[in-house]
């Protein structure tokens, strides 16, 4: 790790995430790197990139030995760079004794995300893109990579959250708490999330989903008011009288992905068997200043 530039100055913030496949650390450290103001990078994203392919597709032609190898190399280039940052790293990042070393002498806070198996077989069933899911019994294969990792993540990291129930807002409040309390967040301006930099700033996606099966009845409109509230997003969830709950979403591309995924569960009593996802436009009178739940249709 590049040494201090002057004795005086604070060391950069650079925050890792580590947890279990689906536990929350590339939606939670995008909003906590937005909320702290730092520069966000996830090393599956990073990864994809440098492959041109994806994770899953390359566990396929290269193996995941061929992938750990990759993933080692760049979690080194990442602990070495100074500067500000939040890191998400993928699931298996601890797995190496090396990349455990390199995180932990790269990052200060590293904070463990920590959720049991069976919370995050509800969250991502329905995923494809993870490879080491793509197996017959998803649950226990969760549950023996829970066993094995549990304890790695512990050793590696200076904190856990516990991000089983809480809100990804929550979770970002919590983190930025520690860090308040270990004098260790830098000073904001204000506790606003800050505007996005209208440089960079894309236009919000806007995609309407329906979403079929036993999905009313079982709290679906409320647990999609908080989880998209959660992310950020503006827009509406409403019940269809043919027993479907329809919901446009509006906002960036990685959030309104991530509400279609967490769709596809839905609340542990729903039972969805489809969700449509359509491209959909805002119309003249759809002002939307936030998530809200609409009447029936
Ligand atoms: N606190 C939360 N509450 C509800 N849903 C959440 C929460 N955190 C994450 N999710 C949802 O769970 C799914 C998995 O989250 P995410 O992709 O951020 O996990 P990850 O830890 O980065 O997984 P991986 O290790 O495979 O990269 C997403 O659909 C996300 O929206
Ligand atoms: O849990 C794991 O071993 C993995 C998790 C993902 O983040 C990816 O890094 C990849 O799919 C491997
Ligand atoms: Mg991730």
């Amino acid at each position: 790790m590049t040494a201090p530039a002057d004795a005086g100055a604070a060391a950069p913030l650079r925050i890792a995430l580590v947890g279990m496949p689906g536990s929350g650390k590339s939606t939670v450290g995008r909003h906590l790197a937005r909320r702290l103001r730092l520069p966000f990078a996830d090393l599956d994203q990073l990864l994809e990139q440098q492959l041109g392919t994806s994770i899953r597709q390359h566990f396929e032609t290269h193996g995941e030995q061929d992938f750990r190898d990759r993933e080692a190399a760049l979690l080194a280039d990442l602990a070495r760079a100074g500067g500000p940052l939040v890191l998400s790293t993928g699931g298996g990042a601890v797995l190496r004794e090396a990349n455990r070393q390199a995180l932990r002498a790269g990052f200060d806070p590293v904070i463990y995300l920590r959720a049991s198996a069976d919370e995050i077989f509800r969250r991502i069933r329905h995923d494809r893109s993870r490879p080491l899911l793509q197996v017959s019994d998803p649950l226990d294969q969760l549950r023996q990579l829970h066993r094995v990792r549990d304890p790695l993540y512990r050793e590696v990291a200076h904190h856990a959250v516990e991000a089983r129930r809480p809100s990804v807002q929550r979770l970002v409040q919590l983190v930025v708490a520690q860090l308040e309390l270990s004098g260790r967040c830098p000073a904001l301006a204000d506790n606003e999330p800050p505007a996005e930099d209208p440089g960079t700033a894309q236009p919000p996606l806007v995609r309407l989903l329906r979403i079929h099966g036993k999905v009313q009845g079982v709290g679906f409109r409320q647990s999609t008011v908080e989880v998209a509230q959660g992310l950020g997003l503006r827009g509406w969830v409403r019940n269809r009288r043919d027993g479907s709950v329809e919901v446009l979403a509006s906002g960036a591309e990685i959030d309104v992905q991530a509400l279609i995924t967490w769709a596809h569960g839905g609340p542990p009593a729903a039972r969805v068997e489809r969700v449509e996802v359509q491209p959909a436009l805002l119309q003249a009178g759809d002002a939307l200043p936030g998530f809200e739940q609409r009447q029936t249709l």
